[in-house]
């Protein structure tokens, strides 16, 4: 469905990304992670055709999006603040939409307008975020094309409204499978319906894993300072802090039985590390990492 090889891309002389590589074969959830200006949006763009690759290739269902009208057969990118006409209310918008999207499906449209309880004649551009976050989801998920990218999209959706969206996303992909890419800067939140995670870190993919794979990595190990320090030789530590002659650290290792024995040998408290305190850590700059 996706594949990216050697990608890179710069504004200007500003390198934006470098030696991007991702291959998916299957209509999967997708989350996308990364810190502030790691990438993610250039990427989506780059993946939806809205740019072109200074080197090496997108190739999304067969083809290269960029400047290819038949890349919105397969692509719907919603990306963060949609750029809709100043004229336009929610029902020109979806009627835009409809022309775009050859798999459009006007029933759903229509009942997640109902759904999301938003004003068909009032125009979008006097929507609160949350009401515009809303549309872009209706369309989003409407156009029902094979790939489909949502640029944060639960940004200024309250708890309800978030809720919602998580819901109506499964059911509409339980119904037709997709490939569905979600950028957020809340990985808590969209674990749970992603089947792999890419993590976009200093302007490439670091990670691209199962989920439950990333999910296992980052231990948590607390005790005696002498005994951690032995039982950590040579390994990579993300995290360091020390209370008297006690010793808490972060290791970038898989949370298995290897280390629930060993930190059980050594009397040393474990614990598995959060994935959020997991991501956190391995893409601290170097100026930030401070030992305690
Ligand atoms: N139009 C632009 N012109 C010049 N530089 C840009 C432009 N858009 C993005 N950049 C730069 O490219 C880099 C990647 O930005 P990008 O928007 O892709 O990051 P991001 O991961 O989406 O960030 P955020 O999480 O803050 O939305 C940043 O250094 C950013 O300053």
């Amino acid at each position: 469905m996706i594949n990216i090889s050697n990608l890179s891309f710069s504004y200007g002389n500003a390198l934006a990304l470098k030696d991007v590589n991702l291959q998916e074969t299957e209509p999967i959830i997708v989350g996308l992670w990364g810190r502030n200006g790691a990438g993610k949006t250039t990427l989506m763009k780059l993946l939806s055709g809205q740019e072109s690759p200074n080197g090496g290739q997108v190739n999304v269902s067969g083809i290269s999006p960029y400047n290819n009208s038949e890349g919105m057969k397969y692509i719907s990118y919603m990306q963060e603040n949609h750029p809709f006409s100043e004229l336009w209310n929610v029902n020109d918008a979806l009627r835009f939409a409809s022309y775009f999207n050859e798999n459009w499906d006007q029933t759903l449209a229509d009942e997640l307008v109902t759904l999301f309880e938003l004003p068909r004649k009032k125009k979008i551009r006097s929507f609160s975020k949350g009401m515009q976050t809303m549309i872009t989801i209706v369309i989003g998920l409407a156009s029902k094309s094979p790939i489909t990218i949502m640029d944060e999209p639960t940004n200024g959706l309250d708890a309800h409204r978030r809720k919602q969206f998580y819901d109506v996303l499964l059911d509409t992909y339980e119904e037709q499978p997709r490939l569905f890419i979600l950028s957020s800067h809340h990985i808590d939140e969209i674990e749970p319906i992603c089947e792999k995670i890419a993590i976009v870190d200093r302007q490439t993919i670091t990670h691209y894993e199962e989920t439950e794979t990333l999910k296992m990595k980052g231990i948590l190990l607390t005790g005696d300072a002498s005994a951690i320090e032995s039982l950590t030789a040579g390994r990579r530590i993300l995290e360091k802090r020390k209370l008297r002659n006690q010793l808490n650290v972060m290791l970038d290792e898989p949370f298995n039985n290897d280390w629930l024995s060993r930190a059980k040998e050594s009397n040393i408290t474990i614990e598995k590390a959060s994935l959020q305190d997991y991501l956190i850590s391995i893409t601290k700059r170097k100026e930030e990492e401070k030992v305690k």
